[in-house]
């Protein structure tokens, strides 16, 4: 094969940075087309399910409703609820879960989270045995996945990182992308569950590309949501109405559905959380950490990283990240005093 041609289906090559190949699985089928009767989904084993926030809830509430035996977890209980009445089982802590399931995903806020879950006193690696798996599908750079991983497989489990693109509603849609790296025969075990969950599953070769891929994707999302923001705020101080901006920019070359969703609430200054702003900023503060590791100048990125920073300053944290343009309309503010 040409070194960059692809094929859309079912699986692609391509050529992958510091010599490696990088194999590229893709599924173009959605969940409901990917089910089966066994098991619902093709997946034979009990799965369980670590985090039940505005990710990990829909997608294991997808599990559920696709026929899959999930057990959850999750640190603040009353989160477990609604899955329970789905039909899903609980157990008190990760290491229960862990051994009470084949396989484990796991959806926590940051490395810290994700690392006291998996490895941490009564954390899922005190579950785990050989044949069983864990997949941490949250947002952590690429030495904490390397650790859980370490961790892991330690207990002669495997473990893949997967990270996903996409927020609330494609986890409510079942319409997430996988961005996967570690064990390949675990990632081949587990694609049915991911094909319930999500619209396409990339594998990206050793623990830590799908840590760093999600990064990058994530750098240039919240650079572009600082720039929109700059955008609309301008074009109100020029005296332009911004829910026209909002749709000129929908019809051109520079359109992304990020501002066509974001836009016309933004312009209403409320923003209802799907990607809550904290989570945005830790994404910005890896990225640079990522970038610095290989001396990469991100300027952009990092002066969009301030901007979020102070944003939370301002008590916006758990608003969704397209907040961040209060803190350019409190810069202006400051600045007229
Ligand atoms: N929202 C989005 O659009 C997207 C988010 N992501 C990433 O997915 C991950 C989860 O995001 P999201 O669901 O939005 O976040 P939430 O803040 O809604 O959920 C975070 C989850 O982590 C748990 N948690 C936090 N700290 C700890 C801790 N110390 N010990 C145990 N559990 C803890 C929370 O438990 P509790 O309920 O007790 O607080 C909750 O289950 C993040 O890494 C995020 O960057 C990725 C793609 C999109
Ligand atoms: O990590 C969050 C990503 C949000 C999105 O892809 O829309």
């Amino acid at each position: 094969m040409a070194a960059a041609s692809f094929l859309l289906s079912p699986r692609v090559t391509l050529p992958l940075r510091r010599g490696s190949r990088l194999l590229v699985s893709c599924s173009a089928t959605s969940s409901s087309s990917s089910s089966d009767a066994a098991g619902g989904v093709g997946f034979q084993g009990r799965v369980g399910f670590l985090g039940l926030g505005i990710m990990g809830a829909p997608m294991a509430s997808n599990l559920i409703k696709a026929g899959c035996d999930i057990t959850v977890w999750n640190r603040t209980k009353s989160k477990c609820d609604p899955l329970l009445s789905l039909g899903a089982k609980f157990e008190s802590s990760p290491a229960r879960v862990a051994s009470s399931c084949d396989v484990t995903f796991a959806m926590l806020a940051d490395p810290e989270s994700a690392f006291e879950v998996a490895c941490g006193a009564n954390g899922a690696a005190e579950g785990m045995a050989a044949g069983k798996g864990y997949v941490d599908v949250s947002t952590v750079d690429d030495a904490t996945s390397k650790l859980i991983g370490k961790r892991i497989t330690s207990t002669g489990a495997s473990f893949l990182e997967a990270p996903v693109s996409g927020s609330k509603k494609p986890a409510e849609d079942g319409l997430l992308i996988f961005l996967t790296a570690g064990d390949e025969s675990l990632y081949k075990r587990v694609a049915p569950l991911l094909d319930v969950m999500g619209k396409s599953r990339f594998y990206l070769g050793d623990v830590g590309n799908g840590a760093a891929m999600k990064l990058v994707v994530n750098m240039v999302m919240g650079s572009m949501m600082v720039s929109f923001a700059e955008g609309l705020l301008l074009s109100e101080k020029v005296g332009l109405d911004s829910n026209t901006v909002v749709e000129v920019i929908s019809q051109g070359a520079i359109n992304a559905p990020m501002f066509s969703l974001k836009g016309p609430s933004m312009v209403k200054a409320a923003y209802p959380t799907a990607f809550p702003l904290k989570h945005q900023q830790k994404d910005l503060r890896l990225a640079l950490a990522l970038a610095e590791s290989v001396s990469q100048p991100i300027p952009t990125a990092a002066a969009a990283n301030e901007l979020y920073k102070v944003a939370k300053s301002l008590g916006l944290a758990d608003h969704d990240f397209s907040a961040v343009i209060e803190a350019l309309k409190a810069k202006v503010q400051s600045s007229q005093h």
